[in-house]
């Protein structure tokens, strides 16, 4: 049997430099645990749009819908900010999102306890931390229509429109149900029913999908700016978050606070099952490009090797493996092994992104 696909888009900035240390354990997966995948690698954002002039070709998108996961770095870049909007780095990947149909975004903020010091919150609000932002990804506010600049009278107006219908909401809502499910059994739902009609429709399609299809669940709403408030105040009190993409965007970064830094949130983006059962699906980290440090050896690679870990769970049924992964990395951090933005003020030795990987390799090979 054809071993599994995987689709590499390393993509812009810090996205090859973390890449390359999933690629590290990829290898190892194949040395040392004979799990092999079929790897290959296209482009996607800025350094398409180098290559082709658009920031996703058609033949990157056909293996993309074809491959078993789609693996990717982060795009963009100062370069490519005034590039016209229709061939920005970011619309390659939206386009992957919105064609893949990769509708739920999971975006898990894990204290690990060698962290918990080092969050800009108290330990005891952060030490144990363990949530999951559920966010919608294929619609809202970043693919309604209309959307442009206009010309309205003397002066320019920007339009955005959010947009939901319920079959979308009512999608990601189950996917938020079935994972409380395997979790502590809560959801929070979060939008701003008081000022939008899309955030009414929102709480009342989540209401009804828990109410018909599971009871069992605990449902509470909350409006995403007192959302964000308790994020900081006691985040422990959440166990499933589900939101609409802008605001899961913004609160996902909030909770990448808590853990730490942005360098550790990974994500799973998942769509409808595949012919094998698994869903179609892609898994980035949750922080961008990092102009600010892009070739200076400095990012951490621990949420892109944490999204490969989901890949291994979500996409391989390979739990064992990404719980072997996960623990490498928590047992790194135990032994104070730290990259720059893991640092306090006063300082320290931070190690590079490579010698990062090769520390979570040494923790795997002490796993055997
Ligand atoms: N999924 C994606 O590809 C995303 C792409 N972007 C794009 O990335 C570019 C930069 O955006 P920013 O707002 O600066 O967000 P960013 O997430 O790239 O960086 C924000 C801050 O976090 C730091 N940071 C991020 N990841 C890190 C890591 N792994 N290790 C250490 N420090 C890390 C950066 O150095 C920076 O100070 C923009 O072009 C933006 O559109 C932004 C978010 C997501
Ligand atoms: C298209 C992305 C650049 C938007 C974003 O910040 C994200 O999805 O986290
Ligand atoms: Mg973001």
């Amino acid at each position: 049997m054809a071993n599994p696909s995987i689709l590499i888009l390393a993509g812009d900035g810090i996205g090859p430099e973390v890449m390359a240390e999933v690629k590290k354990i990829i290898g190892w997966m194949g040395d040392k645990r004979g799990i092999h995948f079929d790897v290959s690698e296209d482009l996607v954002g800025g350094c398409a749009y180098d290559a082709h002039g658009t920031p996703l070709t058609d033949a990157t998108m056909a293996r993309a819908q074809a491959a078993d996961a789609v693996l990717l770095g982060a795009v963009g870049g100062p370069k490519y900010d005034k590039l016209d909007f229709s061939v920005k780095p970011e619309r390659g990947l939206l386009r992957l999102r919105k064609e893949m149909d990769l509708y739920s975004n999971l975006r898990p903020a894990q204290c690990f306890d060698a962290l918990a010091d080092f969050s800009s919150l108290k330990r005891e609000v952060v030490a144990g931390l363990d949530i999951v932002i559920v966010r919608e990804l294929t619609s809202g506010v970043y693919f309604g229509e209309p959307r442009g600049i206009f010309k309205e009278g003397n002066e320019r107006v920007g339009i955005n429109t959010q947009r939901y219908t319920e079959s979308e909401i009512a999608r990601v809502a189950r996917s938020a149900f079935e994972l409380a499910r395997k979790r502590n059994n809560k959801v929070c739902s979060m939008e701003k029913a008081n000022v939008m009609e899309s955030g009414i429709l929102w709480r009342d399609v989540v209401t009804e999908v828990h109410d018909r299809e599971y009871p069992d669940v605990e449902l509470s709403h909350m409006y995403a700016d007192a959302g964000a408030m308790q994020l900081c105040r006691w985040p422990k009190q959440f166990d499933v978050i589900v939101t609409d993409n802008l605001f899961g965007d913004l609160l996902s970064d909030a909770a990448a606070m808590l853990t730490g830094s942005l360098g550790m949130l990974p994500s799973a983006s998942l769509g409808a099952p595949m012919a094998n059962g698994r869903p179609k699906a892609l898994y980035e980290p949750v922080h961008g490009s990092a102009p600010d440090i892009a070739g200076q050896g400095k990012a951490n690679p621990i949420a892109c090797i944490l999204s490969f870990a989901m890949a291994l769970r979500y996409s391989f049924d390979l739990g064992e493996e990404a719980t072997r992964v996960e623990k490498a990395v928590e047992k790194v951090l135990a032994d104070g092994v730290r990259t720059a933005d893991l640092m306090g003020p006063e300082g320290g030795s931070p190690v590079s992104t490579g010698q990062m990987g090769d520390a979570i390799i040494s923790a795997l090979d002490a796993s055997l």
